[in-house]
C-alpha cells in the first residue's frame, strides 16, 4: 500500500518533489495539495496528471483523512505552523529547510515532538544524501584523514532575487553548511564571525555579497565558508576537509570534458535542482520508506534546531562584526 502524501506549497521545490514522488520514486503518491495561490496548486496537479484533491489551506490538508504524511514546501516563515499542526495530528512530516526561521520556532517543534513521544519530523537537509558528501563522511569516519583540523568551503549561487536580503545568506543559504559540517565532523559549533569583503557590483542594495563565515567547533576545527550568491558563473558547492594525514575534497558533479576549438572545458551547473537532484531522490525515498515502516531516520528536528541556533548567532555576528559565542543545549535522549 502506498503512502498518501499531501503537499503544502506547490512552488518551485514543491512541484519538483511532487514530480519525483509521482514519476521516479516508489511507495508514495500525491493525494492532496495546497498553496496560497490555489490556481498554481491546481496547475501543478494538472501538469503532473495526478488525482490529488486541492485543499483550501494547509490546516485543512493536514487534517484530511486521506493524508498519511505531509510535505511542507511553502516559504520558510510558514514552516513552524504546519509542522506543529502535523505533529499534533500525529502525522509524519517532511519539512524543507529551514525547519523554522528562528531557533525558538524550532524549539517549539522539538517540544511538541517529544510530547508526541515519537519521531515524526524529517528536515530537508539533502546534502546528507549526496554521494560526494557521503564519500567524505566515510573517509572521515574511517579515519583515512586522521583527525579533521580545518574545513574550507564555498556556497555559490549565480544570482538571487530582490527579496533576498543579507540575513538570508545565513538562514536560507549557509543553513545547509551549518547542518552538513555538524554531521560530517560529528561535532558542534562554539563560535562564529562574519566578514564582509568588497561587495560585488552584481548584488542589489539589500544584500551584502559575498560574505565569509568563520566557525569554530567544540573539538577545535576551524571552518571558513565563502557565501557568494551573485557569483554569476554557476551553482558551485565546494568543500575540503583538511585532516592530520590527508585532505578530502568534495567531488565535482560528473560532467563531460570537451576538447574543442583550442579549448578544454567542463560544464558548470547553474542551479541546485541539477546539482542535488540525486540527493533529493534518495532523501525523499528515505522519507517515504520511513513513513511506511514507522521509523523516520533522516535529519531530525534536533538537527534543524542545532543549525538554527548556529544560524541565529551568525546573523548576530553579521550585525556586530565580533566573534560571537554559540551555546548549544544538551541533546535530549529522545534524539540520541
Ligand atoms: N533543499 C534545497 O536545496 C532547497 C530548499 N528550498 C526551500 O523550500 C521552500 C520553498 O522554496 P521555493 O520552492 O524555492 O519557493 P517558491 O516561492 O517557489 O514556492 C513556495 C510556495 O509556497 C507557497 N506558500 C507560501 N505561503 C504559504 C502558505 N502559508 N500556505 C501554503 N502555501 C504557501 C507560495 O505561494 C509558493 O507557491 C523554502 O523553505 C526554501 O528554503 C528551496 C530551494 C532549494
Ligand atoms: O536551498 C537552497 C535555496 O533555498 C537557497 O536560496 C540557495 O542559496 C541554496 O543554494 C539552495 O540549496
Amino acid at each position: 500500500m502506498s503512502v498518501k502524501i499531501g503537499i503544502i506549497g506547490t512552488g518551485m521545490i514543491g512541484e519538483e518533489h511532487a514530480r519525483r514522488i509521482t514519476q521516479q520514486l516508489t511507495g508514495g503518491e500525491i493525494v492532496a495539495v495546497t498553496d496560497v495561490n490555489l490556481d498554481q496548486a491546481r496547475a501543478v496537479v494538472d501538469r503532473l496528471g495526478v488525482e490529488a484533491q486541492v485543499y483550501e489551506d494547509g490546516q485543512a490538508l493536514i487534517s484530511a483523512d486521506n493524508v498519511d504524511a505531509v510535505m511542507v514546501t511553502s516559504w520558510g516563515p510558514t514552516h513552524e505552523e504546519y509542522v506543529l499542526a502535523a505533529i499534533n495530528a500525529g502525522k509524519p512530516v517532511f519539512c524543507e529547510k529551514p525547519l523554522a526561521t528562528t531557533a525558538e520556532g524550532c524549539r517549539h517543534i522539538i517540544d511538541a515532538e517529544i510530547q508526541a513521544g515519537k519521531r515524526l519530523v524529517q528536515v530537508g537537509f539533502m546534502r546528507r544524501y549526496d554521494s560526494g558528501y557521503q564519500m567524505m563522511k566515510a573517509a572521515i569516519d574511517g579515519n583515512r584523514l586522521g583527525e579533521p583540523l580545518i574545513v574550507h568551503a564555498a556556497h555559490r549561487n549565480p544570482e538571487v532575487p530582490e527579496r533576498y536580503v543579507t540575513p538570508m545568506a545565513i538562514h536560507d543559504t549557509l543553513i545547509h553548511e551549518l547542518d552538513t559540517f555538524r554531521w560530517l565532523l560529528d561535532d558542534d559549533y562554539k563560535s562564529a564571525q562574519v566578514l564582509f569583503p568588497r561587495k560585488t557590483r552584481h548584488a542589489h542594495s539589500k544584500v551584502e555579497d559575498p560574505q565569509i563565515v568563520l566557525l569554530e567547533t567544540v573539538k577545535g576545527v576551524r571552518i571558513d565558508v565563502e557565501v557568494f550568491v551573485n557569483c554569476k558563473y554557476g551553482y558551485d558547492i565546494q568543500c575540503d576537509v583538511v585532516g592530520e594525514e590527508g585532505i578530502a575534497r568534495l567531488p565535482e558533479p560528473q560532467s563531460l570534458q570537451l576538447r574543442q576549438a583550442g579549448q578544454r572545458s567542463n560544464e558548470i551547473l547553474m542551479d541546485w535542482k541539477k546539482r542535488f537532484g540525486e540527493a533529493f531522490d534518495v532523501e525523499l525515498q528515505a522519507f517515504i520508506d520511513g513513513v511506511a515502516t514507522g521509523e523516520l531516520k533522516g535529519p531530525s528536528s534536533w538537527d534543524g534546531y542545532a543549525a538554527a541556533i548556529a544560524g541565529d548567532v551568525c546573523v548576530k555576528a553579521q550585525e556586530s562584526g565580533a566573534i560571537e559565542q554559540i551555546d548549544m543545549p544538551e541533546r535530549p535522549a529522545f534524539y540520541a
